[in-house]
């Protein structure tokens, strides 16, 4: 789902930007990269890896200046190559670098424009550097000496006129600012902050999710609107305009069922409340399908499933147990590229106490099911310390439609809800009794603390595409793309972590290694 983060300070930024990405870590672990300026240069690092390895002293002493971006990527489109690690650059015009968190529905159109009618060369599989080169493009079409804030408005608006899909992003002009913006249906979310600097002076950060501010000691000031840029420059003031033409407020739900942390708040919405909604309306469907169940006790699947699952077991007076342990050391499995990498660590990641399971009835909680990677190992890990019924309930409704917006998960048959109905889901992932969240329940968990919320993103639950651009063709060829690419080392499907930790990476050469 990437994380950005970018900050306008009264001191250097680096520590600050590496803080706010292990912030945001569960939001990518694939790539990180940090980009900031000092007295007309860029200073760039960027890798393939968690931030903690990414940035070493020697970078982190290289990365100079009050102002920079940041981002954690988790890849959806291209390949995992560390080529594709953003922030991505582009020298003319001014300098620019870019951090983007989702997915362009368009990319191939733009691209293709790009090269034969604006002239750009495109370096990469990204969608995120055809964003950058639209941008620039936008900008340098203007062709001022000194960009003003109405010419970077400008450039947001032909954007939003040209790409399609979901973005959230934050841009870094070389001697002027940033600029974070989001798409015309604020599918993807981002926020901004302030908090005092040096002499009194306003610092700001704008971020995808709430924490990283509060973690720096920001106070939210807002979410940034849909279709809305907010750029501020380097001497720390702000301007806001709404460039897209008829705005439309459409977060996206998954956000709040699995990506997103507990302790952020989105778009007014805070991710913790929903989840325990989610639990509550959950246990109470549980209890419509079988007044008199025997379930003895519920346990979660950590870490998301935690919130909704010590609500559900509330709800419905059963006792709550952590009955499987999560080694701390293995990241999130459902954003790790590669099936054989996530299969692997689910059994690596989470390990049952045997006394919890042992002749009970237990009702597993997770968060979702998407690929059921992680209930078919754990259902039978369930059986195998001895469980008597194994149920298994799920806060979100069935994941049966591709995504398109930002979430690797390109191709219908691989998800298990596909074209099968609940009966036969939980018989493939050999449980007793499964029982899916209904759409309408997550919507209203989500849905009464904003008036500006004009709906939700739901597409992998319901099919329906807000963008209007996604037809069955479309989504034929992502899946044949998806294919094609699976026999390929560095795409996004089957990847190796490291495998092309040696690949060249074409970016700034002010790095020494
Ligand atoms: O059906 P699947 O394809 O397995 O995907 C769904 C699972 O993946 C996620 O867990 P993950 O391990 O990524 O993160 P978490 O530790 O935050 O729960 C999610 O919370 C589900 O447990
Ligand atoms: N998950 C995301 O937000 C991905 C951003 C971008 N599409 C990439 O693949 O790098
Ligand atoms: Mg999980």
């Amino acid at each position: 789902m990437c994380g950005i983060v970018g900050i306008v300070s009264t001191s250097n930024v680096n520590q600050m930007l590496y803080d706010a990405l292990t912030v945001l870590q569960h939001r990518g672990q694939d790539a990180a990269g940090i980009v900031t300026f000092q007295d007309d240069r860029f200073f760039l690092r960027k890798d393939n890896g968690l931030v903690r390895d990414v940035f070493h002293t020697r970078h982190m002493r290289r990365l100079v200046g009050n102002v920079g971006i940041g981002h954690v990527r988790y890849p959806t489109a291209g390949s995992a190559s560390s080529a594709e690690a953003q922030p991505f650059y582009v020298n003319s015009p001014y300098g620019i670098t870019l951090a983007h968190n989702g997915n362009l529905t368009n990319a191939d159109e733009l691209s293709s424009d790009l090269f034969r009618t604006d002239l750009r060369h495109i370096n990469t599989n990204s969608d995120s550097e055809v964003l950058l080169n639209v941008f620039a493009h936008e900008l340098q079409k203007l062709g001022k000496l000194n960009p003003t804030k109405d010419e970077i408005f400008a450039a947001v608006r032909a954007v939003h006129q040209r790409c399609r899909g979901a973005y959230g992003v934050i841009a870094m002009i070389t001697g002027y600012g940033i600029v974070g913006f989001r798409d015309p249906n604020g599918i993807r979310p981002a926020c901004y902050g302030v908090r005092e600097g040096e002499n009194g002076q306003t610092e700001y950060m704008i971020a995808s999710e709430s924490v990283a501010l509060s973690a720096a000691g920001f106070t939210l000031v807002r979410d940034i609107e849909p279709g809305e840029a907010v750029y501020i420059e380097t001497d720390g003031t702000l301007y806001s305009e709404q460039c897209a033409e008829s705005p439309k407020l459409y977060p996206c739900i998954f956000e709040h069922v699995y990506f997103a942390r507990p302790d952020s708040i989105m778009d007014g919405v805070s991710v913790y409340k929903a989840r325990l909604r989610m639990g509550e309306v959950l246990a109470d469907k549980v209890l419509r399908e079988r007044p008199d169940h025997d379930i003895d006790v519920v346990i979660p699947i950590p870490d998301t499933s935690r919130t909704s699952a010590m609500q559900m077991a509330y709800q419905l007076g059963v006792k709550y147990r952590e009955g499987f342990i999560k080694n701390r050391y293995i990241g999130r499995t459902f954003i790790m590229p590669g099936q054989k990498m996530r299969k692997k660590s689910v059994r690596q990641k989470l390990n049952p106490i045997d006394l919890e399971f042992r002749g009970k009835n237990v009702m597993l909680v997770d968060d979702s099911i998407v690929r059921g990677t992680t209930c078919k190992e754990i259902v039978q890990m369930a059986r195998d310390a001895g469980a008597r019924n194994v149920y298994f309930a799920s806060a979100a409704p069935p994941v049966r439609y591709p995504n398109v917006y930002g979430i690797d998960m390109p191709s219908a048959s691989e998800l298990i809800a596909h074209d099968r109905t609940v009966e036969e889901v939980g018989e493939l992932i050999g449980t007793d009794w499964l029982v899916y969240q209904e759409l309408d329940d997550l919507i209203s968990c989500v849905n009464d603390v904003n008036d500006a919320i004009d709906g939700w993103e739901c597409s992998v639950f319901s099919g329906d595409y807000i963008t209007g651009d996604i037809d069955k063709n479309y989504l034929t060829r992502l899946e044949n793309r998806r294919k094609d690419s699976s026999t390929d080392a560095t795409s996004v499907t089957d990847v190796d972590s490291d495998s092309d930790s040696d690949n060249d990476n074409i970016d700034l050469h002010n790095d020494e290694d």
